[in-house]
This record gives structure tokens, sequence and C-alpha cells, in this order.
């Protein structure tokens, strides 16, 4: 495969190739060895994951990985406020393809709790990831085409406060007009602290969204996963 001619900034790894299983396979050796060496002094470690189509086979090549996954806490970056059998729920995406095999004794940390209504379950999802251990040890995001990722959407209302590196809260409540359901995100200032951060994507359309995030890294509310492009973060491709 010709690797696809695009100048992204100092410090940035990628793993560019022809196929989606063998991006997958890369992704999931690549988490698990640095949860493995996390767990090697720490009691335990924080694993986010995302939803949406891209993580299936990363989920499937992640959950055969020989890890203590009893001292892992797999969490959601983000999530649709449906219930836990809506198709449309990440919860049940991560408990179908992820939390299988020798994965299935990792403890889930849920972010949609009981109740219609996101805001009014406020305090249940506070205390749910007060449980979460602070800096994440790894974070793996996807992107849509509109330079969304986990749940910070260019059209939610409530992005700067979610994107605000000084606040100190670590969920927000999203009401993009974009999308159908509300949704809990993991706020900037969580995610972005974590230790090891992938952006996996598949397809030629996210890579031509690709060079249009590089094109303007500063603006970030107009895609805010330009927020996640410094040194250290690592772009899993393949068409
Ligand atoms: O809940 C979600 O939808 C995800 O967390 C979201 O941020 C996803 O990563 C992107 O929308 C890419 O989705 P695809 O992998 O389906 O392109």
């Amino acid at each position: 495969m010709k690797t696809p001619d695009l100048k992204l900034p100092e410090g940035i790894e990628t793993c560019f190739l022809a196929s989606a299983d063998a991006v997958a396979a890369e992704l999931a050796r690549d988490v698990a060895d640095r949860l493995r060496q996390r767990l090697s002094v720490a009691p335990g470690v924080s694993l986010v994951v995302s939803g949406g189509s891209t993580p299936l086979l990363f989920f499937q090549a992640l959950r055969g990985e020989s890890l203590d996954w009893a001292r892992v806490s797999v969490v959601l970056a983000d999530e649709r406020w449906v219930a836990e059998d809506d198709p449309a729920s990440n919860t049940l995406l991560v408990k179908k393809h992820l939390l299988q095999e020798a994965a299935a004794g990792a403890r889930f940390i849920p972010l949609k709790v009981t109740g219609n209504d996101a805001a009014q379950a406020r305090p249940a999802i506070e205390s749910a990831l007060a449980e979460l251990n602070l800096p994440l040890d790894v974070l793996v995001l996807g992107m849509g085409n509109d330079g969304h990722t986990a749940s910070l959407f260019p059209d939610a209302p409530e992005l700067q406060e979610a994107m605000n590196v000084h606040a100190d809260q670590r969920f927000a409540v999203m009401t993009p007009p974009s999308q159908t359901h509300q949704r809990i995100t993991l706020s900037l200032p969580v995610l972005a602290g974590a230790g090891f951060t992938a952006l996996h994507l598949k397809g030629q359309d996210k890579l031509e969204t690709l060079s249009r995030v590089v094109a303007d890294l500063q603006n970030w509310p107009a895609m805010p996963v330009r927020a996640f492009f410094k040194p250290g973060l690592k772009v899993y491709w393949s068409p």
C-alpha cells in the first residue's frame, strides 16, 4: 500500500497498514503491552474505549490478550443515552465484543445509568466515575468526519465547557443537534491526560478528514479531535 502523503506534527506516530485486521491486531498488541507495563507498577489500570463501527476488530483482537483483566477498569469515552438493549448503545457494543473471553473479567464502569434524562442522572454518573483513577492509562479514540471524537461534537452547545481544561468536571452531557440521542462524554481534561492515546481510523473518508484536521490544528472548536494532536498520539489507519 502506498503510504498516504500526510504531514503530521512532530512526535505523532502512525500505523498505516493495508488491512483493517492488521491495524486492529497492532493496536490490540500496543494496548495490551501498555496495560501490562502499567500493571507491573500499579494495582489497577484504566482502559477507555470508543463506540462506533471501527473498534469491532480491535475489540475482538484485544479480548484474547493475556492480561490480569480483573485489575483493568474499562470505561467508555462516551455513550448515547439509550437503554443497554438499544442497538445504539456503546455499553451493549463493549459487552458483546470486548468483555468476552479473557476480558470478561474486567471491571466495567458504565456511563449510562438508570433514568430517561442524562442531565437528571448527573449525580449517579458522578458517583460511578468517582471510582475511576486519573490520569487514564490507555485511551482509544475514534473520529467522525465532522472532526468529533468521543462525544465532543463541533455542533454541541456544551462543547466549550466539555473542553475547558481548567474545569474539574469529569464528564459532560452533550446535546448536539446532529445526533439522535443525548450523549455523555468524558471531558477533555480527563481524556487528554491519558498516558497513551490511540486514534483508530478506517476508510478513505477518514484519511481525507485527517488531512483537514492537521491543516488547522489550533482551531479545535471546529474539529475537536484536534485537541489530541500532540506528541505521544499514535494514529492507526487502514483503507
Ligand atoms: O459513540 C460514538 O459514536 C463514538 O464514540 C464516536 O466518537 C466514534 O468514535 C466516531 O463517531 C467514529 O465512529 P465510526 O467508527 O463508526 O466511524
